[in-house]
């Protein structure tokens, strides 16, 4: 994979990781082979193990879901080992996904791969903005500023208006994210808007704070 000459950096890209045939593949069996849940927008399938946001940790009561064989082949193997969690999303025409960090404590690594026809993400940090164009077949890993501290999303919109002033619209798209969950639990970027760590910190020394300066009037009989 090679770094994307960009801001936010951190963004690691790989063209064509799949051939068109295989994708192909992969389209039809999504379309047809698949229970997708119930609903308009955008539809997700979780395989692996399931994150539980209260403990922020993997979810005990719901049993790993083993890794189906079409997806077998489109693990990434760059991190040593394979992701804990996988993420199959659908995203028909005007979808999108509003801007957010993956939560920085439970999962470090993350990569996503894209399918069907391309789509605009916005990265963005305070005022910069930067679109990127994620390709079908593209394979890519966000790691250091691009993962911690510019948040990606995806419009919802119909078209997307490319650089040279082209409109290309919306079609199907899915993509297959990948999570590999950090082993500490904790993430020291110390980034306080976008890092559930260093919320949590800000969160339990306000606390603390609150808590001596209740003292401190007790104390003086007030
Ligand atoms: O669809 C994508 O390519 C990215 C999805 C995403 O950001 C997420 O699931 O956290
Ligand atoms: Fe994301």
């Amino acid at each position: 994979m090679q770094e994307l000459p960009i801001e936010p950096s951190g963004i690691f890209w790989q063209d064509n990781f799949i051939t068109p045939e295989h994708e192909q593949e992969l389209i039809d069996t999504f379309r047809n082979k698949l229970q997708w849940p119930d609903r308009t927008g955008r539809t997700s399938l979780h395989f692996g193990y399931t994150f539980d946001y209260k403990t922020f940790g993997v979810d005990p009561d719901i049993p790993f879901k083993p890794f189906p064989d079409w997806l077998q082949p489109l693990i990434p193997t760059t991190e040593g080992r394979p992701p804990e969690q996988v993420c199959l999303q659908y995203y028909p025409p005007g979808a999108g996904i509003p801007p957010h960090v993956d939560t920085h404590s439970p999962y470090d690594q993350l990569y996503a791969l894209s399918l069907g026809a391309p789509v605009m993400m916005q990265f963005q940090r305070g005022e910069q903005r930067v679109d990127v164009d994620l390709t079908p077949r593209s394979m890519m890993q966000m790691s250091g500023d691009s993962r911690l501290h510019w948040t990606h999303g995806i419009k919802k919109r119909k078209t997307d208006t490319l650089p040279d002033g082209t409109v290309r619209r919306r079609e199907d798209r899915w993509s297959i994210t990948y999570r590999w969950v950090r082993e500490s639990g904790v993430c020291d970027c110390g980034d306080e808007k976008l890092c559930d760590t260093a919320q949590a910190k800000l969160g339990i020394e306000k606390g603390y704070r609150w808590k001596e300066q209740q003292a401190e009037v007790t104390e003086s009989g007030t």
